[in-house]
């Protein structure tokens, strides 16, 4: 039986709306240990990892190479350790799963996760998440993980973001809408394939899944979903800091996890930015939950 091993990181220093932080609580109260035994999987959930508040460092505290970037000392401190929790993991033979905080956190997972293994990814989410210190219009860091694992410009310079076992032909993006103008150019000009909510319309969701199971795991030992909340349509997850409309309904949603799991390659997953300040009763952490649930295989029947 598989093993879940829950990793909170609670921090919101990739991005600008506070409350991010508070949410691997939020998840946790919408029920996630009752979701994964749901689903038949043992939970053995590590706490949380300590994340100093942003509101006792400088943001604009910066080294030269450092462009827009804010709070990226303290991102580099939090993903760090991160990281090694999540190699732990897999190493004792269980499946991280990270509970953001804001996108940021996918640094740290991925490191871990492609430290010692080829891995694939897909990546859930309106956002490509691949700009760099200086292309980044806002300077927030859960902007650019992608960017910076696969150490894609001013990022190579950046000994501390790495996954050396992860690359670019595995990588697939599912459901983008919102993308930044130098950010577009880079993901044309990349090995990795963009599926946008264009596609989705277009082929269906059961097609784009297929398709993206089939790319992020071409060649490789094993997948790290990340789910950004905010690839989901506002109208049901209104929680999260930087929505856009138009996004995948909760059935599409379910779908896709529900896949992931009858493929049976994942090796780590992460679900990050739930902001419980700005959610609905806690519906988007409980929307998390039960695409979790899916994820590791709740069924219906
Ligand atoms: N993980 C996220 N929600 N990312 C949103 C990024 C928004 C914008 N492209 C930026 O770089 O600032
Ligand atoms: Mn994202
Ligand atoms: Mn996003």
């Amino acid at each position: 039986m598989t093993t879940v091993r829950v990793i909170g990181v609670p921090t919101d220093y990739g991005q600008d709306r506070r409350g991010v932080d508070m949410g691997p609580s939020a998840i946790r109260y919408a029920g996630l240990a009752d979701g994964l035994a749901d689903a038949g999987v043992e939970v053995e959930d590590a706490g949380d990892l300590l994340v100093p508040r942003a509101e006792e460092r400088d943001p604009d505290y910066r080294s030269p190479s450092q462009g827009n970037a804010k709070f990226l000392r303290e991102t580099e401190e939090v993903c760090t350790r991160l990281a090694d929790e999540v190699a732990d993991t897999i190493d004792d033979g269980e499946l991280p799963l990270v509970l953001g905080g804001d996108h940021s956190v996918a640094i740290g997972t991925l490191g871990g996760s492609a430290r010692d293994a080829e891995v694939g990814a897909i990546w859930f989410d309106a956002h490509g998440d691949y700009n760099t210190p200086t292309t980044s219009p806002s300077g927030n860091v859960h902007g650019m993980p992608m960017a910076a694992v696969l150490g894609y410009q001013e990022w190579a310079d950046v000994g501390w973001a790495n996954a050396p076992g992860l690359r670019e032909e595995n990588v697939v993006y599912v459901g983008l809408r919102s993308l930044d103008d130098v950010e577009r150019e880079a993901i044309r000009d990349s090995e990795m394939t963009a599926y946008t909510m264009s596609d989705i319309d277009e082929r269906g969701i059961t097609e784009v899944v297929e398709a993206a199971l089939s790319v992020a795991s071409d060649g490789v030992d094993s997948v790290h979903v990340s789910l950004d909340l905010d690839w989901l349509d506002p109208g049901i997850a209104p929680g999260v800091g930087t929505p856009v409309r138009g996004g995948v309904t909760y059935r599409e949603a379910h779908y896709a996890m529900e896949r992931v799991c009858e493929a049976d390659v994942l090796r780590s997953m992460e679900v990050v930015e739930v902001n419980p300040v700005l959610d609905d009763h806690n519906e988007t952490a409980e929307l998390a939950t039960e695409l979790v649930a899916s994820a590791f295989g709740k069924r219906i029947l």
